[in-house]
């Protein structure tokens, strides 16, 4: 089987879902989820920066990220395992301000997602997985911020049944902003 490159739009503007060219045979198979010359033959300038990968436990959640000054577009993928990935838009300006949307990321769809800056970002860790990363901008420690997962402002539906309702969380996970703090300080983006 082989499968080109495919982009397709969703309700957020500046999400995209990816279909990685893929090609199968007796060895195994051959992916590329990046090339500079094909997302720019469909209309997408993306200047990647760094590249970086978790692997995560089932049943950790790791949201919802955002850099808050320098944002970063990132276009991930599950190479590993299985998750549910969440994007918020935090653009104040977007006709979608604040609404999410989830995407089941996973081995065997090979699904990326280019996340637009201006976004949040998370997922729940439904068996263990690894996430890949390729950003458009670098990482700024100083800047590197996010709202509470489970923000009821935000109202994200996370299945936690399916991890048993066990779930890990990083420290600092656990003590981030409301979405009504967010928009105290920073106004949405
Ligand atoms: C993200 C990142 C972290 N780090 C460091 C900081 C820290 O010591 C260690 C682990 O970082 P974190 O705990 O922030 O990793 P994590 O919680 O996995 O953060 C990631 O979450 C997902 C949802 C995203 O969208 C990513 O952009 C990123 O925010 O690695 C870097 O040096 N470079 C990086 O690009």
């Amino acid at each position: 089987m082989m499968q080109k490159f495919e982009f397709k739009e969703t309700e957020i503007a500046g999400l995209i879902e990816v279909q990685p060219f893929y090609a199968d045979d007796g060895r195994g198979y051959f992916l590329k989820d990046y090339s500079k010359e094909i997302f720019e033959q469909n209309g997408i300038e993306y200047d990647l920066k760094e590249v970086f990968y978790t692997n995560s436990y089932k049943g950790v959640i790791r949201a919802l990220h955002f850099q808050r000054e320098k944002q970063q577009p990132k276009l991930i993928r599950c190479v590993l395992g299985k998750v549910f990935d969440v994007v918020v838009d935090l653009r104040k300006d977007s006709p979608t301000f604040k609404k999410w949307l989830n995407f089941e990321l996973n081995e065997e769809n090979k699904r990326e997602l280019l996340i637009p800056a201006g976004c949040a970002h998370g997922y729940l860790v439904l068996e263990q997985s690894i996430m890949s990363y390729k950003c458009a901008e670098k990482f700024y420690g100083e800047y590197d911020d996010g709202i509470m997962w489970n923000d009821p402002n935000i109202g994200i539906k996370w299945p936690l049944e399916l991890v048993d309702y066990q779930i890990i969380l990083a420290e600092k996970d656990k003590n981030l902003q409301t979405f009504s703090m967010f928009m105290e300080t920073y106004g949405g983006f």
